[in-house]
């Protein structure tokens, strides 16, 4: 299965042991919604702590992924928070929980050797970064299946995505709304690197992700400073794609309903070609030169013929 070829391929890491370790840290839940529309909304759920990941939210968040990969009549996808903010990053009790064997011995001691780490404090934080790592990493909200065609491995989820940031979105959360396609902010929002903070850099690819949006110039200046990125320095640096209407935020639901419209935008038409955008915008981005051009031929394939292709040839369109 997917979640199986996950856990294995990463760094030796099995499923079953991964899986355990996380939910050993419990609380709140990842919630997808799948609407006719061909826009599901994902929320990240865990109010009383301003929507911090848990661990057995990044399990569920895997599983949601994998539930998205097998959902063929996707085209967008609206990643939010629950109760008016996004995701204030890890659970720091988690955390807490980890960086002290003495609080969790048993369970560092376990992770310690399935990782091949050695035991002190300092190795342990990180060590519990990696495993958010993998699975933040490879289960992000890009992780597309190319066409079979192409016979490639997964890149990203076939659906434009977009996170609707109200309120935080700090360390961690920050780094979810790299992993979308667009970001949108509410007013009086702010997405904030809060890593230097916390003795940190980004480490679910973030700071990779990061630099390709807003360049290193503003990454730099963004990590560096911790700056508290709020609407209009998002969109001066480009890592908004839009700001919420005042008169409409403020409300989850229509907020909600306001990044599902501007998302409509762009998701309207046939999934197949909505998939298709996606697929070689992805593979121009993420491939060498060579194998983007080659993928671009092939999944030009998927469309050229197909029923929305037929039928524009039969209506005679014209562009104007
Ligand atoms: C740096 C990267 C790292 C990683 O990659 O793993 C992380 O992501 S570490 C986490 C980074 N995030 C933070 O440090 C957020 C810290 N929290 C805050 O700054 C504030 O709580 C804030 C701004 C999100 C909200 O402030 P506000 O005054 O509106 O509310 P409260 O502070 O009273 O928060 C309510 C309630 O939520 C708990 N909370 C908030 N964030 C977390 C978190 N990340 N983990 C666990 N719990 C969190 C907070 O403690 C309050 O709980 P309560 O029991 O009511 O005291």
């Amino acid at each position: 299965t997917t979640i199986l070829f996950i856990y294995t391929d990463a760094k030796g890491f099995q499923e079953k042991e991964i899986r355990e370790k996380l939910q050993a840290f419990p609380g709140g839940s990842i919630d997808l919604v799948k609407q006719e529309s061909g826009i599901a909304v994902l929320t990240v759920n865990n109010p009383a702590r301003m929507n911090a990941f848990s661990g057995s939210m990044m399990v569920e968040l895997e599983e949601r992924v994998s539930q998205l990969e097998e959902w063929t009549e996707g085209k967008g996808l609206i990643i939010q928070g629950a109760a008016g903010t996004f995701c204030s990053g890890s659970d720091l009790n988690a955390v807490r929980a980890i960086s002290n064997p003495q609080v969790s011995p048993q369970y560092c001691q376990r992770y310690i050797q399935s990782s091949g780490q050695s035991s002190t404090q300092s190795e342990i934080y990180p060590t519990l970064g990696s495993v958010l790592n993998v699975v933040i990493d490879i289960s992000n909200p890009q992780v597309i299946t190319l066409p079979s065609v192409v016979g490639s491995s997964r890149l990203a989820l076939p659906l434009l995505s977009v996170a609707l940031v109200e309120g935080n979105a700090l360390g961690g959360g920050a780094e979810l709304t790299t992993a979308c396609d667009f970001r949108l902010m509410a007013p009086g929002s702010v997405i904030q690197f809060v890593h230097k903070h916390m003795g940190l850099v980004p480490g679910w690819g973030g700071a990779a992700r990061l630099v390709r949006i807003v360049g290193g110039q503003n990454a730099l200046k963004m990590l560096g400073g911790a700056l508290k990125i709020d609407p209009e320095m998002g969109l001066q640096i480009g890592l908004a794609d839009g700001v919420l209407e005042g008169s409409l935020a403020g409300s989850g639901a229509n907020a909600l309903l306001e990044a599902e419209q501007w998302l409509g935008c762009y998701t309207t038409g046939p999934a197949p070609v909505i998939r298709a955008i996606k697929s070689v915008v992805v593979s121009g981005r993420e491939l060498p030169l060579e194998v983007a051009l080659r993928t671009e031929r092939d999944v030009f394939g998927t469309v050229w013929g197909g029923p929305a292709n037929l039928q524009a040839l039969a209506t005679k369109a014209k562009h104007k």
